[in-house]
């Protein structure tokens, strides 16, 4: 590539592995490469040009990314794109950290109709969503509840005399509250509602409600709809509220596949499927972890390591260049573990996703023992990977100092949109009590002799009381103390006379702990799978890193009880450090193999050529406040401070 600073050139001449190599082991395969790249260049034929997003208004971005979805549906169909990830590789460089206003219409509303729906319900539905004649979003949360779904307070009513649903919103808390694309742009909604009939209550069922009607889009007689305002980001998305006056739908529209109100009222409930109308939330849970690897953490580092890799400042040795920030081993301290964990989240969220499809499709033969585990596993994972990116990011961005804290660096605009699924899909706390919920259960089960598999099977394992740990550092090694830690905090965290408050902030740890030793596992399990021998070197480093730094920031939970000795947790210590100078070789090679283009990262100090400053005047040039070089508030306000004198002429 032409004109490429040299500092980065450098740095890409002197890696020891083949970053074309790794970027086909992240993407799956070479094939999977070759069709993303083929895609990714559609989209930038279509994407590629247009106002800075950072230039806008809140109207404006929402308005342009309504313009964008219509471009994208039309390019995918133009395109022939269909495959998930194929639509997905468009959408995200035609939305780069940012998500359409139908973002709901297919990551919840299509997937809660086709898995709650009747076959009657679905096929009435979904070619009308699939051509969008329907928009559709999905409302479950209340302005006074979001968490404790048992307490949403919207009802659906059934009258048997009309054979109709009456939905209410009975007080003011009970507004439906945050669903994205509520506000202005979706005509129906999947509303989760407490359902009565003849008198009773029969708890938060699934309802398909439109909202507006198909000719004019205005609100439908009995629904007041609207946006919630400016958020801390999101800003394409009109997150927005409904209140319901009694408003009635047709008794067909309640979904009825897990269970049904019959014409005269009567409820019958057809399944075993515990939690039948919370499986979309397990869906979203389980896909989010990828994308907070691909849309978070990886760009982040991207941005950090490339803008350290051309920054020089300060004097290491005088009359010497200033050093690339980068060769700072507090800068490595900041960012390699980052790296690391970015590789490490993109692992676990492939696997997520493997496990995800396995137990939907056994949940669709009638199989749901693998539930309760799906639904604890992607609870912790969702809170643990969200929390870890929304740290890393922020800690990415104070590693790029003031231009870090510039619209240009990228980071608000990542920050704002990963931050966010800290809350949404569950806020971390109670995810993580979720997970932490099922491990006292599994743990209980183990000692009383009952033998567990998949991702709590170490539960009726033997652990070593210590560790194997020597200079060597072996994945194994890494792998088991990670494994002894989450045994260790199941076994003290499940108390069964403690109450469950007195106990919830040590249960919290104790997922963590579960989902810590899940993703190291992962991690050992990718690298001794790995063929080429220099791509198996530097992903281990990198897998080596992550379980380090891990352990020496919890130091505390794994000598507590002798597993580390304080000899071994030096070794610990110095094997860190000595890391960050083995992995500096290789830094910015192992961002650009997540091969992600500019218009997605979205950052001038994350740009493949590393022309920072060159770019960043030009783009400070182009922001609006420069023009016109007087601005007309000088007059207004200035003037009379500056020229009391001139301003009275
Ligand atoms: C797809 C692509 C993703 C990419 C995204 C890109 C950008 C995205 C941009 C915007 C998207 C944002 C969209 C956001 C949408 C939302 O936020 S939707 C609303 C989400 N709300 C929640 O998650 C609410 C969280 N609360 C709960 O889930 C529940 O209240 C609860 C905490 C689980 C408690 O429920 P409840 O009180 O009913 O249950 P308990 O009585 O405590 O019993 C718990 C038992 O139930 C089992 N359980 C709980 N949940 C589930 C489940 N989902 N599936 C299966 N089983 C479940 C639990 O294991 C207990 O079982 P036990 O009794 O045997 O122990
Ligand atoms: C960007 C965004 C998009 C969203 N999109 C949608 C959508 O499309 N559809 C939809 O239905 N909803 C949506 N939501 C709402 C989201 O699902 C809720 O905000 C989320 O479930 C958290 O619930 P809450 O807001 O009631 O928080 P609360 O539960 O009130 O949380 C406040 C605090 O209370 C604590 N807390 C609550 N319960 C417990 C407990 N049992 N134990 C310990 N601590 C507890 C929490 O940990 C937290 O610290 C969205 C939210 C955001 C931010």
């Amino acid at each position: 590539m032409a004109n490429v600073n040299p500092d980065l050139r450098k740095e890409r001449e002197n890696g020891t592995f083949s970053v074309e190599k790794l970027t086909n082991l992240l993407d799956g395969g070479k094939h999977v490469t070759d069709r993303r790249r083929h895609v990714e260049r559609l989209a930038l034929n279509e994407f590629s040009k247009g106002e800075d997003y950072n230039f806008m208004s809140r109207k404006e971005r929402y308005i342009s990314a309504l313009h964008k979805t219509e471009r994208a549906l039309r390019c995918c169909k133009e395109y022939g794109l269909t495959k998930p990830d194929e639509v997905y590789w468009l959408w995200q460089l035609a939305f780069p950290h940012e998500a359409s206003p139908i973002q709901l219409h297919g990551d919840m509303f299509l997937p809660t109709l086709t898995r709650q729906g009747t076959e009657e319900q679905v096929n009435k539905y979904l070619p009308l969503a699939e051509k969008y004649q329907i928009i559709g979003t999905y409302a479950q949360t209340e302005m006074g509840h979001g968490t404790f779904i048992r307490g949403l307070e919207t009802t659906a009513t059934y009258d048997p005399q009309t054979e109709e649903f009456i939905l209410h919103s009975p007080t003011l808390t009970s507004l439906k509250w945050w669903p994205g694309g509520l506000g202005k742009t979706s005509n129906y909604a999947i509303v989760m509602a407490l359902l009565y009939t003849n008198g009773k209550n029969y708890g938060m069922h699934p309802f398909m409600v439109q909202l507006r009607s198909h000719e004019t889009h205005e609100p439908l007689p009995g629904i007041t709809i609207g946006d919630i305002g400016p958020k801390f980001g999101f800003d394409t998305i009109d997150n927005g509220f409904v209140q319901f006056d009694h408003f009635r739908i047709p008794r067909e529209d309640m979904l009825m596949k897990y269970s049904q109100v019959l014409k005269d009222g009567t409820y019958v409930k057809s399944t075993k499927l515990k939690k039948s109308s919370y499986g979309v939330m397990v869906l979203v849970r389980s896909m989010l972890i990828y994308y907070l690897a691909i849309q978070g953490l990886a760009p982040a580092c991207t941005i950090a390591i490339r803008y350290s890799a051309v920054r020089r400042q300060s004097e290491q040795t005088k009359s010497q260049l200033e050093p690339q920030i980068l060769d700072y081993q507090t800068q490595q301290y900041k960012l390699f573990p980052i790296l690391a964990s970015a590789y490490a989240v993109l692992f676990t969220g492939v696997k997520m996703k493997e496990i995800y499809y396995e137990v939907d499709n056994e949940i669709q033969q009638g199989h749901t023992e693998r539930l309760p585990e799906l639904h604890a596993l992607s609870s912790g994972l969702k809170a643990l990977t969200s929390s870890m990116a929304s740290w890393c990011i922020e800690r990415c961005r104070l590693a790029c100092g003031g231009h870090g804290y510039s619209a240009a660096s990228g980071f608000p605009k990542i920050y704002v949109a990963v931050t966010a699924a800290c809350t949404y899909e569950g806020e971390n706390t109670v995810m993580l009590l979720q997970c932490a919920r099922y491990l006292i259960k599994t743990y209980q089960g183990a000692s009383n002799g009952k033998k567990l598999s998949g991702s709590v099977s170490y539960l009726s394992d033997k652990v070593n009381s210590r560790s194997t740990i020597t200079s060597e550092f072996s994945l194994k090694s890494l792998v088991d103390a990670f494994k002894h830690r989450a045994f260790r905090f199941q076994a003290c965290g499940s108390d069964p006379e403690d109450s469950w408050n007195r106990n919830s902030v040590v249960l919290t740890k104790a997922a963590e702990a579960h989902c810590y030793y899940y993703m190291v596992s992962v991690f050992e399990s990718v690298v001794e799978a790995v063929e080429d021998d220099a791509v198996k070197r530097v992903v281990g480093q990198l897998c080596q890193l992550f379980a380090l730094f891990a352990i020496h920031e919890n130091a505390g939970d794994f000598v507590q009880d002798g597993f580390i000795s304080n000899d071994q947790m030096e070794l610990v210590k110095w094997k860190e450090l000595s890391l960050l100078s083995d992995i500096r070789r290789n830094a910015v090679l192992l961002v650009d193999a997540f091969d992600f283009h500019d218009e997605f990262i979205g950052s001038i100090l994350g740009r493949f050529d590393g022309n920072v400053y060159a770019n960043l005047f030009e783009w400070a040039k182009s922001s609006p406040l420069n023009k016109p070089e007087v601005q007309e508030s000088y007059i207004k306000y200035l003037q009379p401070l500056l020229n009391p004198n001139k301003s009275k002429l």
